[in-house]
C-alpha cells in the first residue's frame, strides 16, 4: 500500500540534499537561450543538475523519453552547455523556458524545491514516484563533459522514479534521433542510427540514373571533424558504406588538434578561409566541415588564387541543392503520361532566415517555390517546416534538414505499393523510391550534418554534378555581418521574422534610409539570442556597399542604444 504524505516527504528531502551539492556559482546568472544553457565548463555543473531536473518532469509531463544533451556546439573546448530534447526528438517546448531559467538560478536548494514544487502542481505532474521517468543522456567530447554528465545524473537521480540512460559520447543529432526513435517504438541505439543512415544512402546511390553514371563526379570527400564528434562518427559510418571515399581530418584524434579551434563548420562559414589542415594540396575537390557537435554542415573547395581562400558552399546552398532535387522527384511523380503518377499533390516549402543570402532566396523564387522567413534559431525554422507535407530549412551557417509529414509519408508509401505492383522501375516508381530513401536518411529530429552530408552526396551524384557545378546554382550577394555590445540589449525589439526593428522607435526609418540608397541594399539588426549584443547585417551589390551599410548602421545603433565597445566582425 501506498503512502503518498510518506512518499512526498521523501522526494522533498531528497531534492534538498542532492541539490545542496550543486550550489548556484556566486554572480552567475544563466539563460536558456535559443540553444539551452551556454557558458565556461566549469561553473556549469549546478545548471547541467538542474536542467536534469526539468528533463524529469518534462519526461513526467509527457509519459514519454526525454533527451539531455551536454555541448556547447562551436564554441571553444572550455565553454559547455545542456539542452533538452523533447519527446518527437526536437527541441524542449518554448513554454517551459521560462521555468528551466527560473530553476537554473534558483538561489538555494529550498528555492530550487519550491519552484519545482509549484510547477509541478500548475502542470499536474505527480511527484513521488508514482509515474516513471525516462532521460536519454549524451554528450560531446569536452573534457568537462564527464563531470557534468554526472552532475546530471544525480539531477535524475534527486527525483524517485526516474531513470537515466546514459547514451555515451554522441554527437547532438544522434541524441534528438535517439529520443524520437525510442519514442515511436523503433530501434534506438547507435548502431541502428548508423544502419538507417548506411542502408537509405545505398538506396539513393542505388537508384543514380545509369545514363548520370558516366558523368559521375570524384568520389572523393575530405571532411574537416572540428576535431570534435562528428570526426570519429564519421570514420564508424564510412566503415559500413561503399561508394564514397572519405577521408577525415581534424578527426579530434589526439595530438590533431584542438576542438574548433581555426577549424569547424562555423569557423569556415565566418571567415571564410580554409580550416586547419588543409591547404593548397586541396585545390578543386570537394570539402565539408562538420561543426563541433555536428548538427552544422558546410561545403567548400579550395581557391588558388590566394592562400587560405575559398569558395564557401553554405546552408543556402545545401538548402537550394536538396529543394532542386526533391522538386524533380515530386514532379516525376506528377508526369501526366503515367497513369498512377498523375495526382500526387504535395505542398512542398522552404524556410530560411533573414541571414540566407538574397541570392539564394531570388534562386528559390524563381524556381516557383514557396519561402518563407522564420526567426533565428532551429525551433523556430523546424516549427515552420513543419507545415507542410515537405519543409525544408536551413540557416545559412549549415543547420536544417527536410522535414516530411506523417501523412505525406503514408500517401507515398500507398504510392509506392501499387506502382511495385503495377509499374516497378519506371521513372515515377523511382522517384517515390528515392522520396522514401530521403526520408530515411535525413534526420526528422533536428539538422544533422553526418546525414545532410550523405544526402548531399547522393545529390550531386544523382546530379552529376561537381562542387564547382553546384556552387554556380547562383552567385551570392557579398554580405557583411557585424556584432556591437550595446548598454542593453533588448532594447531592441524585432518583428516579421527580425527584419524590421519596432523599438527603439525611428531606428528602422533611419535603416530603411540608408538601405535605401545602396543597389541591392538589405540590412536589419537583431539582438543575439546566445551572445550579450546586436547582430547587424548588410548585403548590396558590391562588398564595399555592404561594408558601408554595415558601418553606418552599427553609427546609428550606437547613437539609438550607446555602445559599451567598438564594434566587431561577426
Ligand atoms: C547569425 C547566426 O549565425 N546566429 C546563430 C546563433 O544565434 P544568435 O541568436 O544569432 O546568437 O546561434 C544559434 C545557435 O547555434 C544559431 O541557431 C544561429 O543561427
Ligand atoms: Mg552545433
Amino acid at each position: 500500500m501506498k503512502q503518498p504524505m510518506a512518499d512526498e516527504e521523501k522526494q522533498r528531502s531528497l531534492l534538498l540534499e542532492s541539490a545542496s551539492r550543486f550550489p548556484l556559482p556566486s554572480g552567475a546568472k544563466f539563460s536558456y537561450g535559443t540553444a539551452g544553457f551556454r557558458s565556461d565548463g566549469s561553473i556549469l555543473a549546478s545548471t547541467v543538475f538542474r536542467a536534469a531536473i526539468v528533463a524529469v518532469l518534462r519526461s513526467l509531463k509527457t509519459g514519454s523519453a526525454v533527451g539531455l544533451m551536454i555541448t556547447a556546439s562551436h564554441n571553444p573546448v572550455g565553454d559547455n552547455g545542456v539542452k533538452i530534447a523533447d519527446p518527437d526528438g526536437g527541441m524542449m517546448t518554448q513554454q517551459w523556458e521560462p521555468f528551466a531559467d527560473a530553476l537554473a538560478n534558483a538561489p538555494n536548494p529550498e528555492h530550487l524545491l519550491q519552484l519545482v514544487i509549484q510547477f509541478s502542481k500548475e502542470e499536474n505532474i505527480t511527484l513521488g514516484g508514482g509515474q516513471s521517468a525516462e532521460i536519454l543522456l549524451g554528450r560531446d567530447t569536452r573534457p568537462s563533459g564527464e563531470a557534468l554528465l554526472e552532475a546530471a545524473k544525480q539531477g535524475i537521480n534527486a527525483i524517485i522514479g526516474a531513470v537515466a540512460i546514459d547514451m555515451g559520447i554522441l554527437t547532438t543529432p544522434q541524441l534528438h534521433w535517439m529520443v524520437r526513435s525510442r519514442n515511436k517504438g523503433m530501434k534506438a541505439s547507435e548502431p541502428d542510427y548508423f544502419m538507417q543512415l548506411s542502408r537509405s544512402f545505398k538506396c539513393l546511390m542505388d537508384l543514380v540514373p545509369h545514363e548520370k553514371i558516366k558523368d559521375r563526379m570524384d568520389a572523393k570527400l575530405v571532411v574537416d571533424g572540428a576535431n570534435g564528434v562528428g570526426g570519429e562518427k564519421l570514420e564508424e559510418l564510412k566503415k559500413m558504406m561503399s561508394g564514397l571515399k572519405i577521408y577525415v581530418r581534424n578527426s579530434g584524434k589526439k595530438g590533431e588538434g584542438i576542438l574548433n579551434e581555426r577549424c569547424g563548420a562555423d569557423y569556415v562559414q565566418k571567415e571564410k578561409v580554409v580550416p586547419c589542415g588543409f591547404g593548397l594540396g586541396d585545390v578543386g575537390i570537394r570539402c565539408a566541415s562538420l561543426d563541433g557537435d555536428a548538427d552544422r554542415l558546410v561545403y567548400f573547395s579550395v581557391l588558388s588564387q590566394t592562400s587560405g581562400s575559398i569558395d564557401l558552399v553554405d546552408g543556402d546552398k545545401i538548402l537550394s541543392l536538396f529543394a532542386v532535387f526533391i522538386k524533380e522527384q515530386l514532379s516525376i511523380l506528377n508526369q501526366k503520361e503515367n497513369e498512377l503518377c498523375k495526382e500526387f499533390p504535395a505542398r512542398l516549402g522552404i524556410v530560411q532566415t533573414a541571414y540566407a543570402n538574397g541570392a539564394s532566396t531570388d534562386y528559390l523564387k524563381q524556381l516557383g517555390l514557396e519561402v518563407v522567413l522564420a526567426p533565428t534559431g532551429v525551433k523556430y525554422l523546424h516549427k515552420k517546416a513543419l507545415e507542410y507535407d515537405i519543409g525544408i530549412y536551413f540557416e545559412a551557417n549549415g543547420h536544417g534538414t527536410i522535414l516530411f509529414s506523417e501523412n505525406f509519408i503514408s500517401r507515398l508509401e500507398a504510392m509506392n505499393n501499387e506502382l511495385a505492383s503495377a509499374s516497378a522501375g519506371t521513372e515515377c516508381h523511382k522517384a517515390a523510391l528515392r522520396l522514401l530513401a530521403v526520408s530515411q536518411l535525413i534526420n526528422q529530429a533536428v539538422g544533422d550534418a553526418l546525414s545532410g552530408l550523405l544526402l548531399v552526396e547522393a545529390v550531386l551524384q544523382y546530379m552529376g554534378w561537381s562542387i564547382q557545378r553546384w556552387s554556380e546554382l547562383y552567385s551570392d550577394l557579398p554580405s557583411r555581418q557585424l556584432k556591437v555590445k550595446v548598454a542593453d540589449r533588448s532594447a531592441v525589439v524585432t518583428a516579421n521574422a527580425e527584419t524590421r526593428v519596432v523599438k527603439p522607435l525611428g531606428l528602422q526609418e533611419v535603416i530603411d534610409a540608408e538601405t535605401a540608397k545602396h543597389n541591392r541594399g538589405r540590412c536589419f539588426i537583431r539582438p543575439s539570442g546566445t551572445e550579450d549584443i546586436i547582430r547587424v547585417y548588410a548585403e548590396a551589390s558590391t562588398q564595399e556597399a555592404a561594408d558601408s551599410l554595415a558601418h553606418f548602421v552599427v553609427q546609428h545603433v550606437d547613437h539609438f542604444l550607446g555602445f559599451s565597445s567598438p564594434p566587431q566582425l561577426a
